[in-house]
C-alpha cells in the first residue's frame, strides 16, 4: 500500500490476468479502480470487495474520453495505472480493417489518451507508475495476428516515449509475455503446440504477471524498459 493509498486503475479486469492482479493488488491493501466491458462475475467479485468498477469501451475515442471523466469522479490522485485491456483477434478475410482499427484503438489509442489525462493524477502521488502489458511476439512478429502483433508494436513504443516524457515523477514500463493461459476453446493439439516453443513448456498461469507487475511498481530504478516473461521461446 502507498503512503497516500491512492489508488491503482487497471484495465480490462473483469477476466483472467486483469481479474487476477486486481485481486492480488486488493489482497495487499491496494484501493482500485478497474475498467470492464461485459458484466462478469469477476466484475461482481471484484467490486464485492469495495474495488470500483467502471464501465468501457476502448473501441473509438469518444469511449476513451469517457471513461477518463469516469475515472476523474473517483479519485483526484492514481498510485499506478496498468493498461492490460486487450483483444487478440486474428486477421479474417472481409472485416480486417475493422479488427486493425479495433486493436490499433484498445492497445494504443486508450493508454496513449489515458496516459496523457491522466498524468496529473499519477503525479499526486509517490512513486508513481505507468505498465503497458505488451505480448513478446512483437520481438518477430506474427503471420496469424499481424494486426495484433503491430498495436503491441505500437504499445512498446509508447513506453518508450512515455518513459522520456513523464520522467522523473512517473516510472513507465512494459510487460511481453508470452503464452500466460490458455483460453477455454484451445484444444489439446493447440496447447501442446503452443507449450512446445518455450524453453520451459509450461502454462504458468497470471500470477508470473502479477509478479512483474509488482517488481515493476517496487522498483525505483527501473524505467523505460519491458520486461520480457517468455519461458525462453527466445532461445529455443
Ligand atoms: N493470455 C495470454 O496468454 C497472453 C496475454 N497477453 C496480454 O496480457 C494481457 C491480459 O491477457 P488476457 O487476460 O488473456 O486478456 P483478455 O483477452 O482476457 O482481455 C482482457 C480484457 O480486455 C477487455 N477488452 C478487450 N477489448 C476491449 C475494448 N475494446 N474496450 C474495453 N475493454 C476491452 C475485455 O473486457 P470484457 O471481457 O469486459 O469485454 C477483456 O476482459 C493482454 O494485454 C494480453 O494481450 C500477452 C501474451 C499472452
Ligand atoms: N488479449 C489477449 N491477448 C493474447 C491472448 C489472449 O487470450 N488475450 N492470448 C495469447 C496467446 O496465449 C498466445 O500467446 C499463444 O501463443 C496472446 N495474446
Amino acid at each position: 500500500m502507498n503512503a497516500t493509498n491512492a489508488p491503482i486503475l487497471i484495465t480490462g479486469a473483469g477476466q483472467r490476468v486483469g481479474l487476477h492482479c486486481a485481486q492480488r493488488l486488493l489482497d495487499e491493501g491496494q484501493s482500485v479502480i478497474f475498467s470492464y466491458r461485459s458484466e462478469r462475475p469477476g466484475v461482481l467479485a471484484l467490486r464485492e470487495r469495495g474495488a470500483i468498477g467502471v464501465f468501457a469501451d476502448f473501441s473509438s475515442e469518444a469511449g476513451v474520453l469517457a471513461f477518463i471523466g469516469a475515472v476523474k469522479t473517483h479519485t483526484q490522485s492514481l498510485r499506478a495505472i496498468i493498461h492490460n485491456a486487450s483483444a487478440w483477434v486474428a486477421e479474417t478475410p472481409g472485416d480486417e480493417s475493422r479488427a486493425f482499427i479495433d486493436m490499433f484503438s484498445v492497445h494504443m489509442l486508450a493508454p496513449y489518451l489515458i496516459n496523457l489525462h491522466c498524468s496529473p493524477l499519477l503525479q499526486r502521488s509517490t512513486p508513481a507508475d505507468i505498465v503497458h502489458i505488451s505480448d513478446d511476439v512483437v520481438r518477430k512478429g506474427s503471420r496469424q495476428h499481424i494486426a495484433y502483433c503491430a498495436t503491441k508494436a505500437g504499445l512498446d513504443s509508447l513506453t518508450l516515449s512515455f518513459a522520456a516524457q513523464f520522467a522523473p515523477l512517473i516510472k513507465v514500463n512494459g510487460i511481453a509475455p508470452a503464452m500466460v493461459m490458455f483460453n477455454e476453446g484451445d484444444d489439446e493439439t493447440y496447447r501442446a503446440k503452443v507449450l512446445a516453443k518455450s524453453a520451459l513448456g509450461i502454462e504458468p498461469g497470471p500470477e508470473v504477471i502479477y509478479q512483474s507487475v509488482r517488481y515493476l511498481l517496487d522498483n525505483p530504478y527501473v524505467t523505460g524498459t519491458t520486461l520480457t516473461v517468455n519461458g525462453g521461446r527466445h532461445i529455443k
